[in-house]
């Protein structure tokens, strides 16, 4: 589970989350929407400690985030808006294997989670392809894949599908459903509920750092029209 408990945080005093409670539950799928600047991608950073809380706290199964960073980064899988600010090999499958070397796991298991990543994301086989050399969805399906092979038991997506194509956005949709059906917490902000809405059990949108809404799409569809996001026809 993880918990905002009355979150605070300002860059340079100006306020940006605003008394942030809410809670992910083991197994949900929650969409965090709302519009440019709201505070989404600010609050995402607080799930796994690279961003502290001015004040309030956020927890991951129970513990503070800010007292065992080490916890929450192994339990929170994150995939970033900006996917070259997440590679840290040069190629595909060495990146991917990066977190599970870390977690010491045998090269026999290692191989295993990088070869079903890579599936979930539609890119199988493509282990030695060098990551500079590929084109910006691939790089975001790499990234991805990253989050997938350390078997997280919460997925933390900021627009996940920017520049994925239809397979590959329909492949990774499929992951996180199945994921989510075996346990796995997905917090995934968008902008644009229309894809997802089939898969969200709950969506949240901020306004101005607040949460303004929280609760199934369907009660929630007025209010989002409200917030600039883009919601089913209904
Ligand atoms: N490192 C930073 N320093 C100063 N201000 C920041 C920083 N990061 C974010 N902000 C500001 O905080 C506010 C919220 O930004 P955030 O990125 O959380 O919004 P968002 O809802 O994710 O927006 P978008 O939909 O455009 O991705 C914005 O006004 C932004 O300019």
């Amino acid at each position: 589970m993880i918990e905002f408990q009355s979150v605070f945080h300002a860059f340079e005093d100006v306020p940006v989350l605003e008394d942030v409670s809410l809670t992910i539950d083991d197994g949900e799928f929650v969409l965090l929407a709302g519009a440019n600047g709201s505070g989404k991608t600010t609050l995402l950073r607080h799930c796994n400690g690279l961003l502290t809380p001015d004040s309030g706290s956020v927890l991951v199964d129970g513990t503070p985030v800010a007292d065992d960073l080490i916890a929450a980064r192994s339990r929170v899988g994150m995939v970033f808006q900006h996917p070259r600010d997440q590679f840290v090999a040069a190629t595909v499958g060495a990146d991917i294997a990066f977190g599970p070397e870390n977690l010491g796991l045998e090269r026999e298991e290692i191989n295993r989670r990088v070869a079903a990543a890579l599936e979930a994301v539609n890119m199988t086989g493509r282990e030695d392809d060098r990551i500079e050399a590929l084109s910006g969805g691939e790089q975001s399906r790499v990234a991805i894949a990253g989050a997938l092979a350390m078997d997280p038991t919460h997925l933390v997506l900021d627009e996940p599908f920017t520049g994925l194509d239809e397979p590959a956005r329909r492949s990774v949709l499929e992951r996180l459903e199945s994921l989510s059906a075996d346990g796995t917490g997905i917090l995934l902000a968008t902008h644009d509920l229309r894809d997802v809405s089939a898969l969200a059990d709950r969506v949240i949108a901020m306004r101005d750092g607040r949460v303004a809404v929280d609760g199934p799409l369907e009660d929630a569809l007025g209010d989002l029209e409200d917030l600039a996001v883009r919601v089913p026809d209904r």
